[in-house]
C-alpha cells in the first residue's frame, strides 16, 4: 500500500473527535491494508512494535531540526523560527518539504513498507555513531516523501501523532474490518493476554478466531494485570463475596509480573514495560531459588529492612525505576522482597481458568518461601471480627490494607479487568475522606496574582470505560508546592493542543487544552452533583454530572496511562457509597 493512503486517513481522523467516526475511518484503511496491516496498526499507535519490545526512536527535536536544515539549506535558527511559529515539528517539516519539492522532482509515492523500514532503521541504531545514521534515514524520508506524508512521519518519530485513538478504538476497528461484533469480548481478552496489536490484527485478518479464543498467558509476553474493585465496609465485602472469602495483605509496592522460560527471566510492570534491567537482584534471586521449566507469577515487590524484616515505603527504591543496572552493579542497600499472590502459568500449562484456591494451592506446593520470595499473607474467613483483626494487623505490618478474593468455582484470573472477584479495603476508607482518585490532566487555566506566569488550576478528567472517553470531574488548584507550580508550564508545554482533544467530553473551556497523557493522584472532600462537569452526566441527575469538591494533589502517577485513570463507573459507585455513609450517620445521630 502507498503511504499516502495512510496520510489521508490520518488527516481525516484529525478532523473528527467522535469515537464512532474514528473507528469507521480507521476500519476502512485496515480493510485495504493486506500485507501491511501489522505495520499500519503500529503506526496508528505512533509506534513500531508493542511497548514491551522497548523499541524507541531516540531522535530528539534538535536532531530533527538539524536534519531539516541540512536538507533545506536553511540555518538551524531559520528552521527554529518556523517551528516556533507552527508549534509543531510535523508541520515545520511539511512546510520545509513543500519548498524542497518545488525545486526537485524526487518525490514519489512511498510504500508503507518502505516508510516502516526506514523508521525501523532510525530506531534500531543507538550508541556511538548512531546520530548520523538516524539523520540519514530521516533525511531519506524527507527527500523522498510528499509534504503531507512527512508531517505525520515526523510526528510519529517525535511521539506526537495524537490521533486520539486508544488501543480499544483500534481493536474495535479491527473487529469491524475483519470480524463480528459477537467476538468483541473474546478479542479484548486475547489482547489483554497478548497486548501486541499487530499480532492480534494478523490473526483476525487471517480469520483465525480459534487462536484468538484460546489465547492465554505466554511466558515472556506481558499480560494486563487483574485489578480490584473497592468497597467501604467489611460487611459490604462479605455480602458481595457471598459469605466466605480469602483476605490477603495489600502490599504497598510495585506490581510485578515475573516470567520465566528456560534460562530466561523477564520482569514487567503494571504498565507492561519491561523492567528486568531495573531489578537484576530479583532475577538473580529467582534463578538461584527456583528451577521450573516455565512459569508466570503475579505479585508486589516491596523494599524491606533485612535486620528487622520491616517493610519500607516504595519511594526508598523508586529511583530504580528509570535506571538500568548490569548484573555486577550494586542495586541498592535495600533488598526487595516479592510477595507473590497469583500464578498464571507453570511448566507449559496455563492455570488462569482454575479457581483461585487451586492456583494458590499450586503456588504453595511449588514456590517455597525464602528471604526474597514470599507468598501473600492470607486468611479465609466469614467472621467479620476475625477479618477486622486481620486488617488491623496488615496496617501494623506496613501494608495499605487488605484485598478480599473470591474463592468460588468461577474465580478465574481475569486479565486487564477490574472486577468484583477482588475487592480492596484500605485504611483511608475508614476515615472521613474517601479514597484517592487518579485523574487525567486535560486542560489548564492561567494563574493570577501570586500565580501569574504559571497555571492557576488544572482541569482533570476521569475515564469512561464504556464510551472510551474522558469526562471532566474537577479543577485542581491545591496541593502544589511553589516549586512544583513554577514547573507546571514546562511539564505540560509539549502536550498543549490547539483544540479540544478527541474523546474528551467537556463543557468547561480552559485557557489551554492538554492532550490526555499525564495522570495525577488527588484526594478530595466530597463528591457532589455538578452542572459544569461531564463525569456521569445525566446519570445521577438530569442535566448534571459529578464533581470532586476541594481536590488536592497527592502526586503525579507517571506509572499510569490515561486509560488507567479512575473510571466514571467507580466514581458513581463511590458517590453511592458516600451517600449511604451519610445516611447511616444521620440515622445514628
Ligand atoms: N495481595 C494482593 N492481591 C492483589 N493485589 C495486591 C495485593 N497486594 C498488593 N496489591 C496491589 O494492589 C493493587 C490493587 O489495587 P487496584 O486494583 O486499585 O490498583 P491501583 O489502582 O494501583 O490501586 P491503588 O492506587 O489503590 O494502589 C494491585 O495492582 C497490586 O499492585
Amino acid at each position: 500500500m502507498e503511504f499516502s493512503e495512510v496520510t489521508s486517513t490520518f488527516s481525516e481522523m484529525e478532523n473528527t473527535t467522535k469515537r464512532l467516526e474514528l473507528t469507521r475511518i480507521l476500519a476502512n484503511l485496515l480493510k485495504k491494508a493486506n500485507n501491511d496491516l501489522k505495520y499500519i496498526v503500529y503506526l496508528v499507535q505512533g509506534k513500531l512494535a508493542p511497548d514491551f519490545e522497548g523499541i524507541e526512536f531516540g531522535m530528539s527535536d534538535k536532531l530533527i531540526i538539524k536534519s531539516l536544515s541540512s536538507v533545506s539549506g536553511l540555518s538551524d535558527e531559520e528552521v527554529n523560527k518556523i517551528f516556533y511559529k507552527t508549534g509543531d515539528l510535523g508541520t515545520t517539516a511539511m512546510e520545509i518539504s513543500k519548498n524542497i519539492s518545488q525545486k526537485s522532482l524526487f518525490n514519489e509515492d512511498l510504500t508503507v513498507n518502505y516508510v516502516y523500514s526506514k523508521l525501523m532503521e532510525i530506531a534500531k541504531f543507538s550508541g556511538h555513531g548512531s546520530i548520523k545514521t538516524k539523520m540519514d534515514s530521516y533525511m531519506d524520508l524527507l527527500m523522498n516523501s510528499k509534504p503531507d506524508d512527512i508531517k505525520y512521519i515526523t510526528r510519529i518519530i517525535t511521539g506526537k501523532l495524537r490521533l486520539g485513538v486508544a488501543d480499544s478504538t483500534i481493536l474495535d476497528s479491527l473487529v469491524s474490518a475483519f470480524s463480528d461484533k459477537k467476538y468483541a469480548d473474546i478479542i479484548e481478552n486475547a489482547y489483554n493476554f497478548h497486548p501486541d496489536i499487530g499480532y492480534i490484527a494478523e490473526l483476525l485478518q487471517s480469520g483465525n478466531i480459534d487462536a484468538i479464543k484460546n489465547m492465554g498467558p505466554e511466558p515472556l509476553i506481558p499480560f494486563k494485570v487483574m485489578l480490584a474493585e473497592r468497597l467501604k465496609s467489611l460487611a459490604d465485602i462479605k455480602d458481595k463475596m457471598g459469605g466466605r472469602a480469602a483476605y490477603e495483605y495489600k502490599y504497598d509496592g510495585l506490581r510485578t509480573e515475573l516470567h520465566q522460560k528456560g534460562s530466561e527471566v523477564k520482569i514487567f510492570s503494571r504498565g507492561l514495560e519491561e523492567t528486568t534491567q531495573n531489578f537484576p537482584d530479583i532475577v538473580k534471586n529467582f534463578k538461584d531459588s527456583f528451577h521450573f521449566e516455565s512459569c508466570i507469577l503475579d505479585g508486589e515487590s516491596v523494599p524491606y529492612n533485612p535486620d528487622t524484616g520491616e517493610l519500607m515505603p516504595f519511594q526508598m527504591v523508586s529511583q530504580r525505576r528509570g535506571r538500568k543496572y548490569d548484573l555486577t552493579e550494586k542495586t541498592s542497600e535495600i533488598p526487595i522482597v516479592m510477595f507473590i499472590f497469583d500464578i498464571l502459568y507453570l511448566n507449559g500449562k496455563s492455570l488462569i481458568n482454575l479457581p483461585y484456591p487451586e492456583r494458590r494451592k499450586i503456588l504453595e506446593e511449588n514456590v517455597k518461601e525464602n528471604e526474597y520470595f514470599k507468598l501473600a499473607t492470607r486468611i479465609e474467613s466469614d467472621d467479620e471480627n476475625e477479618i477486622m483483626k486481620f486488617f488491623e494487623k496488615s496496617i501494623e505490618d506496613g501494608c495499605e490494607g487488605i484485598v478480599s478474593k473470591n474463592i468460588s468455582e468461577d474465580s478465574v484470573y481475569r486479565a486487564g479487568a477490574r472486577g468484583w472477584l477482588w475487592i480492596k479495603f484500605k485504611r483511608d476508607y475508614q476515615q472521613e475522606i474517601s479514597d484517592s482518585f487518579d485523574l487525567v490532566v486535560v486542560g489548564a487555566f492561567n494563574g493570577h496574582g501570586r500565580r501569574k506566569g504559571t497555571y492557576g488550576a488544572l482541569l482533570l478528567a476521569c475515564y469512561n470505560e464504556k464510551k472510551d472517553s474522558f469526562e471532566t470531574f474537577t479543577k485542581l488548584g491545591s496541593g502544589f508546592t511553589d516549586e512544583m507550580l513554577s514547573e507546571l508550564p514546562g511539564i505540560f508545554k509539549s502536550l498543549i493542543v490547539d483544540k479540544k482533544p478527541a474523546r474528551l467530553d467537556s463543557t468547561m473551556i480552559p485557557d489551554y487544552w492538554i492532550y490526555p497523557s499525564k495522570v495525577v493522584e488527588v484526594k478530595g472532600a466530597e463528591i457532589t452533583v455538578s452542572p459544569v462537569h461531564t463525569c456521569a452526566y445525566n446519570i445521577i441527575e438530569k442535566g448534571s454530572g459529578l464533581a470532586l469538591r476541594f481536590p488536592r494533589l497527592i502526586k503525579f502517577r507517571d506509572d499510569k496511562n490515561p486509560e488507567d485513570a479512575t473510571t466514571t463507573e467507580e466514581i458513581i459507585e463511590m458517590y453511592k457509597m458516600q451517600k449511604k455513609t451519610i445516611n447511616t450517620k444521620e440515622k445514628e445521630d
